[in-house]
């Protein structure tokens, strides 16, 4: 049992003024297409079809929570997936195949039907890996094609101003070197994704892009952030606002940042940093019209982070409701960018509804960016015990904690006196959720909080239900300065460690 007494944590001194100075710690696929030349074969496939179907919607153990659905060309890129897993002796890379684009003159139908051919005869879809080469190299252009090299206009590869201030002449070239990864790093997307979307799994953005590289090749949310932090520290202030403009972008398409812009991940986001990447970029620029643009922006993605399935509501012994919030994507299936590797961590699971619930909590874990942690797990270390969404994480509450005091500061200075207001309350409301549901005193920590329920309705706090497990995301807090600027943090840290 825990201790959780209601003394002061060191959040409790967080103020709205004292904020602004942070210091950062730094189908199955198996279903194979077949044709059904006899029309015996084809009624006997409907009646399958229609008893499939009937079973499916009166399947009352099916889960029921939301699913964004994905694109065609998403669906047959993991039926190509498979068969490459299942041709080659040494594993590719699966998401290789999911990040393939159509090539021209082809299009989605004659790729499957030619994919048909190939596969036909193949009892477990795999086929000679000399045909598989031949037939992607005919129907796609390689993964990557679909992003350009672009030259950042504000890339300058001596910038003395900042490399001047580097003494030790090693690290000085060090530094360089990173700096110079910039116009490695640097793309954007091609004009054949903005024409024919459906031909790629790559997303269209307005500004050009910094990926983090490798099997990389896309942007993705919360490492922008640390990419802007960077890029300021270059002077890239125009590269900077560029990615912010695509992230804001996605918002208004989707109503969330997605966890990257590729197709198959518009179900899920990932912590959600956009405020603080365009509160960083006005530090340094002090640039009015981005934060007027951005306000709005922020408002459609704190509503997605704080309804829905993503807000819950945990009742304390006094009867006050606290909320917070936890991750949870929208979706039950094998992640097509590993959907063989889900597959086979789910063959244990007998039942539809067991298998949903875990590939829920398995592409919510990648929503929480830091993908499958021990901390996710009921059992750890077993993989098949994931349960994130039964979590109510302190990192996430953190970043949506810095998210309305990012954005009351930014009100402030749209001249919103009132909005500003009401989310200085709101993050005192979640700094006292802080206090009740994640403190705990004897291990001088914030501990993540297990649900006991769906997280559907509120439930009350029970001391047992706090992950005494140490995490680095338990101390996420202080990466706002005054959470651990008061003495009380110091001291029970110290005290805790040694
Ligand atoms: O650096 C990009 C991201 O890389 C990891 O996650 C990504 O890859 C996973 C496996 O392909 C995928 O399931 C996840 O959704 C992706 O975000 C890393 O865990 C992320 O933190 C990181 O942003």
């Amino acid at each position: 049992m825990n201790s959780h007494k209601h003394n002061t944590s060191p959040i409790s001194t967080l103020s709205f003024s004292s904020h602004y100075k942070y210091s950062l710690f730094a189908t199955s696929l198996d279903l194979k297409r077949q044709r059904f030349t006899s029309p015996l074969l084809l009624i006997f496939l409907f009646l399958c079809l229609s008893f499939a179907t009937s079973m499916a919607v009166s399947d009352s153990d099916s889960d029921s929570g939301p699913v964004v659905q994905t694109t065609p060309l998403v669906t047959f890129l993991q039926r190509v997936q498979l068969t490459a897993l299942r041709s080659y002796s040494k594993k590719p890379d699966p998401k290789f195949y999911i990040d393939l684009s159509l090539k021209l003159p082809h299009d989605l139908s004659t790729a499957e039907s030619a994919f048909d051919d190939l596969t036909t005869g193949s009892r477990d879809l795999s086929v000679p890996v000399e045909k598989l080469e031949k037939f992607v190299h005919e129907y796609f252009d390689d993964a990557g094609k679909d992003l350009v090299h672009h030259e950042p206009e504000d890339f300058v590869s001596d910038p003395t101003e900042f490399l001047l201030n580097v003494e030790n002449d090693q690290v000085r070239e060090w530094a360089r070197e990173v700096h110079c990864l910039w116009r490695t790093l640097s793309c954007r997307v091609s004009d054949s994704v903005i024409e024919s979307p459906d031909r790629h799994t790559l997303l269209p953005l307005p500004e050009p892009v910094i990926i983090p590289g490798s099997r990389f090749r896309e942007v993705y949310y919360w490492d922008s952030y640390w990419v802007i932090k960077g890029l300021l520290t270059s002077k890239m202030f125009t590269t900077a606002k560029g990615l912010v403009t695509n992230l804001m972008s996605l918002v208004e398409t989707y109503g969330y940042a997605l966890n990257g812009a590729r197709a198959y991940y518009t179900n899920r986001s990932q912590p959600p940093l956009l405020s603080s990447m365009v509160y960083e970029i006005y530090n340094v620029t002090k640039d009015e019209e981005l934060v007027r643009k951005a306000i709005p922006v922020l408002l459609k993605e704190y509503e997605f982070w704080n309804s829905g399935k993503h807000k819950v509501v945990i009742r304390d012994a006094s009867g006050n409701d606290h909320i917070l919030s936890r991750y949870y994507a929208m979706w039950n299936m094998p992640r097509p960018e590993s959907s063989v590797f889900d597959q086979e961590s789910a063959s244990g699971f007998s039942s539809t509804l067991e298998k949903q619930r875990f590939h829920r909590d398995i592409a919510t874990a990648a929503e929480s960016g830091c993908d499958f942690s021990t901390r996710w797990m009921r059992h750890p270390p077993n993989f098949t015990t994931m349960a994130t969404t039964s979590v109510v994480p302190v990192d996430l509450n953190v970043f949506l904690l810095k998210m309305e005091l990012d954005i009351a500061f930014m009100m402030e200075i749209a001249g919103d006196r009132k909005g500003s207001e009401r989310f200085v309350k709101a993050s005192e409301a979640r700094k006292k959720a802080f206090e009740t549901v994640f403190w705990n005193e004897k291990a001088a920590q914030w501990l993540d909080y297990w649900l006991s329920s769906n997280g559907d309705e509120p439930e009350t706090w029970k001391a047992e239900n706090q992950n005494n497990n140490v995490f680095a995301s338990n101390f996420a807090p202080i990466w706002i300065s005054s959470f651990h600027s008061g003495k009380t943090m110091s001291t029970c840290l110290f005290a805790h460690i040694y």
